[in-house]
């Protein structure tokens, strides 16, 4: 008997399928960021630094310094995790000979990574990019009181759509086109609601034409602070919330872009009764939107509890956002992936039935002593088997191959 079929046992007891569970883990597509791999860099050749409050810090050696390295880390780490998944692409990391500005970009400026996509079968999701820019320097783009500013920022939104459209025909799959600004105050503004109605104004310009949503949906992503916009930020979780609602959007909650007390996981279900698909950010904030590497946390594990609970998978898109440059960039978005994979796992191997019925009836004695119990239960060998079933590596083969292909990089890159 291998541990897997022991494990397999021990589940069935509690009514659990562990083939099912593994059968459904296998069609969730995790869309993993590009940007931990070169630090939120992109290659647009004319900007340095990421701006807009968004850091990398650390200076591990081995960053992917043009798109051919990029795509050669991105095809080892996918390498690494089980299952068929997206790439969620940043507008500057365009891959062209040319130097657009952001309000001329179009699908052409991409083509290289549409081509790589679709050999790999993963999908593209997409981003336009409102920061690391000149225009961008005040903190301020689609709100910015100045017409002419908002007016090239309302271009490149409106390009991006257009690409993200392209990408999702190109590739027979929706791309989701998710919208973060960094817009707002370092201190404490005289006239919010002015700001407000810009972003507003801005936003339905750069939203006006219908595109199909089987190959683009847009999301809306807000945040509490960053850095440099402590006091106010435009795009609040008020703000984009009703705007997602009134406009039919998807509404993007990144896990890091709330106060640290605030359930993500809590939001699910309330923000569901009201936006038909959500964007998840799944990152790892540490007393702050620090976006550490997504480990096997309680938030993690609650997050993805919900989406199973509620029945949120089939209307949730699961993107990832954190960027580590202090460790192995390819070994971070293995773990990072990995660890949500496991989290869903987690939660899919849950007896969701018995549980939910206990609550129904009041019973919270044997919610508790279940969800307790469970935690003894042998998930990591069926994890193993999902790993083996999609002949990926695991444990000190993992490490091995991680540690060898970081070596590489370290070798080959700072020659
Ligand atoms: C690079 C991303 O667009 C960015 O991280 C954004 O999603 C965000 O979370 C900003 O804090
Ligand atoms: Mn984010």
């Amino acid at each position: 008997m291998t541990q897997y079929d022991s494990a397999r046992d021990q589940f069935a007891q509690w009514g659990v399928d562990t083939d099912a569970a593994l059968a459904q883990l296998a069609k969730i597509a995790i869309s993993v960021h590009c940007w931990q791999g070169d630090d939120v860099r992109g290659f647009e050749r004319r900007t340095g630094s990421s701006g807009g409050g968004i850091q990398a810090t650390g200076d591990h050696p081995g960053r992917a310094r043009t798109p051919d390295e990029l795509r050669a880390d991105l095809e080892f780490a996918f390498g690494q995790i089980p299952g068929q998944h997206r790439l969620n692409l940043h507008a500057c990391y365009l891959d062209t000979d040319q130097t657009p500005e952001r309000d001329e970009l179009d699908l052409s400026h991409f083509t290289p990574w549409v081509d790589w996509a679709r050999d790999q079968g993963l999908g593209l999701d997409f981003n336009p990019t409102f920061f690391a820019h000149a225009k961008a320097d005040d903190n301020l783009t689609l709100s910015h009181p100045d017409a002419g500013i908002r007016d090239f920022w309302v271009e490149h939104g409106r390009r991006c759509r257009d690409i993200a459209a392209g990408m999702g025909a190109a590739l027979g799959s929706s791309a989701a086109n998710n919208i973060w600004v960094p817009d707002g105050y370092k201190d404490t503004p005289i006239d919010r609601m002015a700001a407000r109605r810009r972003l507003e104004q801005s936003l339905d310009r750069m939203l006006a034409d219908p595109l199909d949503p089987a190959h683009m949906r847009d999301a809306v992503e807000s945040k509490l602070f960053g850095i440099g916009v402590e006091a106010c930020t435009i795009g609040s979780h008020e703000f984009y919330m009703g705007y997602a609602i009134r406009k039919g959007l998807m509404l993007c909650l990144d896990m890091g872009h709330f106060h640290p007390t605030e359930s993500v996981a809590d939001k699910l279900s309330a923000v569901a009764l009201s936006v038909d698909e959500l964007l998840l950010h799944v990152s790892r904030p540490m007393r702050w939107d620090s976006d550490h590497v997504v480990t096997l946390n309680d938030d993690v594990l609650a997050v993805a509890q919900e989406l199973v609970s509620a029945g949120l998978l089939g209307r949730t898109r699961i993107g990832l956002d954190f960027f580590d440059a202090t460790i192995s960039r390819t070994a971070a978005w293995v773990i990072g992936t990995r660890n949500m994979q496991k989290a869903l796992l987690r939660a899919l191997l849950l007896p969701m039935d018995q549980l939910r019925s206990a609550e129904n009836g009041l019973d919270f004695t044997t919610r508790l002593i279940v969800t307790e119990e469970f935690h003894d239960l042998p998930f990591g060998a069926v994890w193993q088997e999902f790993c083996a079933r999609h002949d990926v590596p695991n444990g000190q083969a993992l490490l091995g191959g991680l540690d060898s292909y970081q070596r590489g990089v370290a070798t080959s890159r700072n020659a």
